[in-house]
């Protein structure tokens, strides 16, 4: 198997088909909607508050709501009498089992929950699949996190119709160096392994450091790309804003760090410091921008096209020319 990270692939143009890069479609279909981006900020909470989700669903984006300190009924009947789709988080627990009963019973049906658990391929995911397909079955179900194809296989037999790949290559995450499992350094071959035998969209999570990550993630299978870092420092972002020599940076933590948990057990997340980099609409354009760009160097028009371009592994041991036959 090539093992490669976004740092050591290049994709290969093809003759331009477009005028204007503006000709190129950077929307994504995923479940039952269409969106501008195939991007979707992490649901940490130094990523995005309610606020952020409620702009990202009236401005074409897709979110994913993060689920600590929240009341997701609350927030679905709010996102629902403003007349935006909700996507939640849930876990695996008594209270979250309680949340999709609660949902039910008011008639609150999410258009998105996301099962979001650090170990995805495990039995409590698929009894909380089972549970949401019979509570909430209007409801597209996102799980997750995996790292191999037959976690993939599993939760899209489980009921799952999208999956969530990526243990361990965030930023903030130290599952790699405290528990020595994961995709850590190789998210962008495990996410190809995965695709491989995914029947079901996936989303690529962790390890976006450049814009340019996003098109390689569409290139090896990833419907929608989930982003942290990235998209965490910006002015409206609610993360603490922290002033170190006369600069400003937000905070960003790991969802399991002591920050976030409130304990220092099963800890497998630190924070660190994100210098302010503006607005996030301003980030969002630029994304879309550079996007086009990417669709345009693939010679396509949309975004798919990306998946027809050949690559170049640069440096190691699977140095080399990719070429699609
Ligand atoms: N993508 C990634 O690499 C990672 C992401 N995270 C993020 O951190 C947040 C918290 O995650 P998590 O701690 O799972 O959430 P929870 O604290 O809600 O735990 C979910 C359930 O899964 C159990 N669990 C957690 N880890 C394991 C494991 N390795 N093996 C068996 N059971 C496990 C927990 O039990 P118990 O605590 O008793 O074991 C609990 O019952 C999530 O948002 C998650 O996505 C965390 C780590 C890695
Ligand atoms: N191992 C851990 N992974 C975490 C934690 N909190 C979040 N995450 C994952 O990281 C991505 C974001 O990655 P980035 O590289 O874009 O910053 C996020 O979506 C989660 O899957 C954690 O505490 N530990």
């Amino acid at each position: 198997m090539e093992i490669f990270d976004y740092d050591n692939i290049l994709l290969l143009p093809r003759k331009c088909r477009v005028e204007s890069r503006s000709e190129c479609d950077t929307s994504v279909q995923f479940g039952p909607r269409r969106f501008k981006l195939p991007v979707v900020p992490a649901n940490m909470k130094t990523v995005l508050d309610e606020k952020i989700a409620e702009w990202l669903a009236a401005h074409g984006y897709f979110y994913v709501m993060h689920r600590f300190d929240l009341d997701n009924v609350a927030f679905v009947r709010r996102m629902h009498d403003q007349g935006l789709f909700a996507s939640i988080s849930l876990g695996v627990k008594a209270a979250d089992y309680a949340t999709a009963e609660r949902l039910a019973a008011e008639g609150l049906m999410p258009e998105y929950i996301t099962i979001d658990i650090a170990h995805g391929h495990a039995d409590s995911v698929q009894r909380m699949i089972a549970h949401l397909k019979q509570k909430l079955p209007g409801s597209f179900i996102i799980a997750g996190n995996v790292g191999t194809p037959e976690a993939v296989i599993d939760l899209e037999n489980w009921g799952a119709d999208a999956t969530k790949v990526g243990i361990g290559p965030g930023k903030v995450c130290i599952t790699k160096l405290k528990t020595g499992f994961g995709t850590g350094g190789w998210q962008l071959s495990a996410l190809k392994w995965c695709a491989r035998v995914a029947t079901k969209p996936i989303i690529a999570d962790g390890g976006i450091r450049e814009h340019g990550d996003i098109a390689k993630s569409i290139r090896f299978g990833a419907t929608m790309v989930m982003i942290g870092s990235l998209m965490a420092g910006h002015e409206e972002s609610p993360g603490q804003t922290v002033e170190v020599d006369g600069r400003l940076y937000k905070e960003y933590y790991g969802s399991a760090s002591d920050f976030n948990k409130g304990e220092y057990k099963h800890v497998e997340g630190k924070r660190i410091l994100e210098p302010i980099k503006g607005k996030l609409a301003d980030t969002l354009r630029e994304m879309q921008e550079d996007l086009q760009s990417s669709i345009s160097y693939a010679g396509g028009r949309q975004l798919m096209d990306i998946r027809k371009v050949n690559y170049v592994i640069l440096g190691g041991d699977n140095a080399g020319e990719h070429l699609l036959m």
